[in-house]
C-alpha cells in the first residue's frame, strides 16, 4: 500500500525493492521466403518458460550451447500478439498509471518480429491505459506523447519533420532529457493513432537480405501519464504522479551473413551492430553485478533508456526469434542476450509531484523536527549522538587543517620557484653583442659548434649523425687539455647553453646517439679574447657517442641574450640534462635521424651553480630552476613524412617541426620569454621588452597560460593520484570529454592518435591529460565566443582549424594508397560501409575516421588506422612530452 493523495493506493508491483528484468522469448512462424528456401524450424518451446534446439548439440556443441534455454515466459509461433500483451508486457507496461516508469524493449535478429510484436504492445498497452483512466473517474489525468529514433547515433523527432539531430542533456533534476524533443498532449486514443501514424511516415525503412521492411533506426516511443486525485485538486494534499512508459522497437541485430549487403545498409549495419553490442555489454555488466562504471554513455541509445536498464523502471524485454535452421547462430546470440538480461534488477520507485502547498507543508514538518532535534542536543550535550556528531566534525576539522597545511607548502614551493626563476633571470650575465661570449670569464676554453651546416641533417640519411664541436683555445694549455678525445670527454662539469632552446627530460624522451668530432681551433691572431678566424689544428672523430635529447630545438637567432639554459653535471648523466657520453656499442640500435641546426654554446658550470646540488633526477620538485621544457618534435617512425604533416598544417601535427618555426618567432618577436616552474613546466610571460603586448588575443592567450600554470603549480601531484582508486574513472571521463573537445576544435588527427595510444590511464598521466583537457576547452571556449588564437604565428580560428583538419584528412588518404596493401584497404572500405567500387574511398574512409567521439570503438579503430598511416608503431619509444606542458594555447595540442 501507498498513500498517494490522502488515500490507499492499491499498488501490485514491488515498490521499492529490486526487481528482475521480465524477460520472454517470441518465437515467430517461418517466412514464406525461408519455407521457399526449405528451411526448417530447429527451435521449439516445450512449455510456458523453456525453449529448445530440436536439432540436437555435436559433441564439440554440447561445451558450448546448451540446449534448452528458461525464461520467464516463452511464446511459440503460434501465439498471437494480444497473448504476448497480456502475459509479457501488459503489468509492467501499465505499472505507468501508478506513477512507475516502465520500459517494454523488443530485441532480436533482423526480420525476427520486433516491429510486428511492439506496433501491437503499444496499441494495446494505450489502449488500457485509456480503460483505465475510464474506470478511474475520481482522478484527473494528462497524457502527453514524444517519439524519436535514433539512426546512425542520431537522434530525431519523430514528430517533427525539421527537427534535425537533437542532443541529449543531463538534468540534475529529470535526468536524461532530449533536447527539443517535441511533446503532444494527447486528447484521447484517435489523436494517439493520429500522432502514430505521423511517427510510421516517418520510421527510416529499408530492405535488408531477411527483411523488406526493416526499421533501421531505433525506435522510443514514449507516453507520459500524470494524475492526480480530483478531490484534492488545488489544496496541499494535492499531489500528481508522473511517469513514463517507453516502447522500444531496437533495431535488428545482424549476422556476418546479412552483411552481404552495402554502401548505405552497410554503414547503418555496422551502427546498429555496435549501439547493440554496446546495450549488450551494459547488460553483461549489469548481469554480473554494478561492480565498475557501467557505459551508458558508450551510445545514444544505452544513454536514453539508462534508468530502464539497471535504473528505475520496471522493465520487460521481448526477444524475438526466426525459428529457421540458417538463422541458428543469430538465434542463440538472441537467447545468450535474453539471459542476460534476466538477471538485471531494477528498483522502481512511484514518482509523486506534490503541489508547492504540500510541498511547503512539508518541509515546515521537516524545520520543527530538525529544531527539536537541536534542542534536545543542547540540552544534553553528553548525549552519545551528539559526541558522535562531535567527534565526526572534529576530524573533519582535522583533514581540512592537514589539506590547507598541504597547500600552503606547494603554494610555497611555489611561489620558491618563480622567485628563483626570476633571480636567475637577472642575474644572467648579458652576452656581448658582438662575440656573444659569456659575461663571466671562463677558466675554461669555450667548446662551440663550429659549423652549423655539418649540423644540419634535415635532408640526410645517415644513420649517426656527426657532431662537430669546435675547441677554441686561447692558450696552449688549453689546447692540450683538449688535444685528444680522451680529454675531451673528460670535460669537468660544464654548462651547455642553448638560445632560446628547449629541453626534456631525459626519463621520458629517448636519446639520439651523436658521434662527436672534436675539432681543435686556433685563434689565426692570436688574440685570446677575439673571436676572431680560426683555424683547425687538429681533429678527432670520437669512438663514443654524445646522446642528445631529440627533443632540442633551436632558435635562429644569436645567442646574445640566452633565454634560457640547461646544465647538467658531468658527473651524473642520469640527471636532467642535455648531453651525455655513451658507448657506441650499446647506442647503435637507438640511430635516428636526427634534427639539429643552430648553434650551440658550451661552457663550464659555475661552482655555485645550483645544479650542482641536484641529485635526484626522479625527483620533479628538484629539477634545476632553469631548466626548460616545451613542446618537442614529434617522432614518427618516418620523420621526414611527419614533417610533411605539419608542412601542410593541419593544427597539432604541428606538435612537430612547427614547433621550432612557433619558438623561433616568439623569440624573434621578443613578445614573450619562458620562466619555469619546478615541475619544469614552461611558463611564457609577457617581458618589458614586449612588442605585441598589448594585443587583445595575446592578453587573454597570456593569461591562459598564467591561469594554466598556477593550476599546474597547484596539481601536479601524480603520485598522490597514482595511489587513489578514483584515477581509472577519472582519466575515462577525461578522455571521453578530451575525444569530444579535438572532435569540437578540429583538432589534427595525428595528434589525437598520438596522444590516445600514449595516455592510457596510467595515473603519472594525470597531469598530461589535466593539461590538455584544459587547453582544450580553453580553446573551444575561445571558438565559441568567436575569437581567434594564434598558433604557429598563425592566426586560428574555428573555420582555419576545420579547413586544416579537411587538408590532414585528404593528406591521410593519399596515405592510404601508399602504405596500406589493397587487400588491406579493402577490408578497411567494407569495414567502414564504404563500397569497393566507391569513388574516392580514400577519402571517404579518410572522412570517416576520429568522426564519431562518442563510440570507443570507433575511436580506437581509427586511432589504429592513423598510426598505421603515419607510421606510428611503438608507442613505448614516443616520449610523452611531446604533449608538452607549453601552455601556449596556438599549440592546442
Ligand atoms: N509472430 C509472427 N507471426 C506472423 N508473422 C510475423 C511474426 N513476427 C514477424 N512476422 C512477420 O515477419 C516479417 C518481419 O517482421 P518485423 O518487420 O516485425 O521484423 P523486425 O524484427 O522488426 O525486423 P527489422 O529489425 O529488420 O525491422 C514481417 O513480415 C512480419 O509480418
Amino acid at each position: 500500500m501507498v498513500i498517494v493523495d490522502g488515500r490507499e493506493e492499491e499498488m501490485q508491483e514491488p515498490v521499492g525493492c529490486e526487481e528482475r528484468i521480465f524477460v520472454s522469448v517470441r518465437l515467430r512462424p517461418l517466412t514464406d521466403n525461408e519455407i521457399a528456401r526449405h528451411d526448417v524450424c530447429d527451435w521449439e518451446c516445450i512449455s510456458d518458460n523453456t525453449i529448445i534446439y530440436r536439432k540436437g548439440l555435436s559433441v564439440s556443441e554440447k561445451s558450448m550451447y546448451p540446449t534448452a534455454y528458461t525464461f520467464d515466459r516463452v511464446f511459440s509461433s503460434d501465439c498471437p500478439n494480444r497473448q504476448v500483451y497480456e502475459e509479457g508486457a501488459k503489468e509492467i507496461a501499465l505499472s505507468v498509471v501508478r506513477g512507475i516508469n516502465s520500459s517494454i524493449f523488443a530485441y532480436g535478429q533482423t526480420g525476427s518480429g520486433k516491429t510486428y510484436t511492439m506496433t501491437a504492445i503499444t496499441e494495446y498497452a494505450v489502449a488500457d491505459i485509456y480503460n483505465y483512466i475510464q474506470r478511474h473517474k475520481e482522478r484527473e489525468f494528462i497524457l502527453k506523447f514524444s517519439a524519436m529514433d535514433i539512426y546512425n547515433e542520431f537522434v530525431r523527432d519523430l514528430l517533427s519533420a525539421d527537427s534535425g539531430p537533437l542532443r541529449l542533456l543531463d538534468d540534475p533534476e529529470r535526468g536524461m532529457d532530449v533536447e527539443r524533443l517535441t511533446e503532444e498532449t494527447l486528447r484521447d486514443s484517435n489523436h494517439f493513432k493520429e500522432l502514430l501514424s505521423i511517427c510510421e511516415a516517418q520510421t527510416q525503412i529499408g530492405e535488408t537480405s531477411l527483411n523488406e521492411t526493416s526499421t533501421r533506426p531505433h525506435q522510443i516511443l514514449k507516453v507520459t501519464v500524470e494524475s492526480s486525485a480530483l478531490e484534492f485538486l488545488g489544496n496541499d494534499k494535492s499531489s500528481t504522479l508522473v511517469a513514463s512508459v517507453n516502447f522500444v522497437d531496437l533495431a535488428g541485430t545482424e549476422g556476418v551473413s546479412q552483411k552481404s549487403s552495402a554502401g548505405a545498409r552497410l554503414k547503418e549495419g555496422c551502427h546498429i551492430n555496435r549501439s547493440l553490442l554496446a546495450l549488450g555489454t551494459v547488460i553483461r555488466k549489469l548481469s554480473t553485478g554494478r561492480n565498475g562504471q557501467i557505459p551508458y554513455r558508450d551510445s545514444k541509445p544505452n544513454w536514453i533508456l539508462q534508468s530502464s536498464l539497471g535504473g528505475n523502471a520496471r522493465t520487460a524485454i521481448i526477444c524475438t526469434m526466426s525459428p529457421a535452421r540458417t538463422h541458428v547462430e543469430q538465434s542463440r546470440n538472441t537467447l545468450l542476450f535474453a539471459s542476460c538480461a534476466k538477471e538485471v534488477t531494477t528498483k522502481a520507485q512511484v514518482n509523486v509531484v506534490m503541489s508547492d502547498k504540500a510541498l511547503v507543508k512539508q518541509l515546515q514538518r521537516e524545520l520543527v523536527k530538525l529544531e527539536n532535534e537541536l534542542r534536545s542536543a543542547g540540552t544534553a550535550p553528553t548525549s552519545s549522538i551528539s559526541d558522535a556528531l562531535l567527534r565526526e566534525k572534529d576530524l573533519e576539522i582535522e583533514k581540512l587543517r592537514k589539506e590547507v597545511a598541504i597547500l600552503t607548502q606547494q603554494r610555497d614551493l611555489a611561489w620558491s620557484v618563480v622567485e628563483g626563476l626570476r633571480q636567475a633571470a637577472d642575474n644572467e650575465s648579458p652576452r656581448d653583442e658582438k662575440t656573444g661570449k659569456a659575461g663571466s670569464d671562463s677558466q675554461y676554453p669555450k667548446l662551440r659548434v663550429r659549423d652549423r651546416d655539418s649540423m644540419d641533417f634535415e635532408n640526410s640519411t645517415i644513420v649517426r649523425p656527426v657532431l662537430t664541436v669546435g675547441v677554441r683555445c686561447r692558450s696552449p694549455s688549453d689546447r692540450q687539455s683538449f688535444s685528444s678525445e680522451e680529454n675531451f670527454l673528460q670535460l669537468p662539469d660544464f654548462k651547455l647553453t642553448i638560445p632560446h632552446a628547449s629541453v626534456s627530460s631525459p626519463q621520458l624522451s629517448p636519446r639520439i646517439p651523436v658521434s662527436v668530432r672534436t675539432t681543435l681551433l686556433q685563434e689565426e691572431d692570436g688574440d685570446e679574447n677575439s673571436e676572431g678566424p680560426c683555424k683547425e689544428v687538429c681533429c678527432i672523430d670520437s669512438k663514443s657517442s654524445m646522446n642528445i635529447y631529440p627533443d632540442l630545438s633551436f632558435s635562429e637567432s644569436c645567442p646574445k641574450i640566452p633565454q634560457c639554459n640547461s646544465s647538467f653535471p658531468r658527473e651524473s648523466s642520469a640527471i636532467p640534462g642535455v648531453i651525455e657520453v655513451d658507448n657506441e656499442e650499446t647506442s647503435k640500435q637507438e640511430s635516428k635521424p636526427f634534427h639539429l641546426n643552430k648553434n650551440i654554446w658550451i661552457e663550464k658550470v659555475e661552482e655555485d651553480d645550483s645544479i650542482s646540488s641536484i641529485q635526484n633526477a626522479e625527483d620533479f620538485t628538484r629539477r634545476p630552476s632553469n631548466f626548460h621544457r616545451e613542446f618537442s618534435p614529434l617522432k614518427f617512425d618516418h620523420q621526414r613524412e611527419a614533417e610533411e604533416l605539419s608542412r601542410n598544417e593541419s593544427p597539432n601535427s604541428s606538435i612537430t617541426a612547427t614547433v621550432n618555426k612557433l619558438n623561433t618567432q616568439r623569440s624573434l618577436n621578443g613578445s614573450q620569454s619562458s620562466l619555469t616552474s619546478a615541475a619544469g613546466w614552461s611558463v611564457p610571460i609577457p617581458e618589458n621588452q614586449s612588442s605585441t603586448g598589448g594585443s587583445e588575443e595575446m592578453s587573454s592567450n597570456l593569461n591562459y597560460e598564467k591561469q594554466l600554470a598556477d593550476y599546474v603549480a597547484m596539481n601536479s601531484l601524480p603520485d598522490t593520484y597514482g595511489s587513489s582508486s578514483a584515477w581509472p574513472s577519472e582519466f575515462k571521463r577525461l578522455q571521453r570529454e578530451i575525444i569530444e573537445l579535438w572532435h569540437a576544435c578540429n583538432v589534427s588527427l595525428v595528434h589525437r592518435t598520438y596522444f590516445f595510444l600514449l595516455f592510457k590511464g596510467d595515473p603519472k598521466d594525470y597531469i598530461y591529460t589535466e593539461v590538455e583537457h584544459r587547453r582544450l576547452s580553453f580553446l573551444k571556449n575561445a571558438f565559441t565566443n568567436g575569437n581567434q588564437m594564434v598558433e604557429n604565428g598563425q592566426v586560428l580560428t574555428y573555420a582555419s582549424s576545420k579547413k586544416a583538419l579537411r587538408r590532414e584528412r585528404q593528406m591521410l588518404s593519399q596515405r592510404m594508397c601508399k602504405r596500406l596493401p589493397q587487400v588491406e584497404r579493402e577490408k578497411l572500405f567494407l569495414k567502414w560501409g564504404i563500397e569497393l567500387n566507391a569513388k574516392q574511398r580514400s577519402l571517404k574512409l579518410a572522412n570517416l575516421l576520429w568522426s564519431d567521439c562518442k563510440d570507443m570503438e570507433h575511436i580506437a579503430e581509427s586511432a589504429a588506422i592513423v598510426a598505421k598511416l603515419v607510421g606510428f608503431v611503438e608507442p613505448e619509444k614516443t616520449f610523452k612530452e611531446m604533449f608538452g606542458l607549453n601552455f601556449s594555447p596556438g599549440q592546442h595540442t
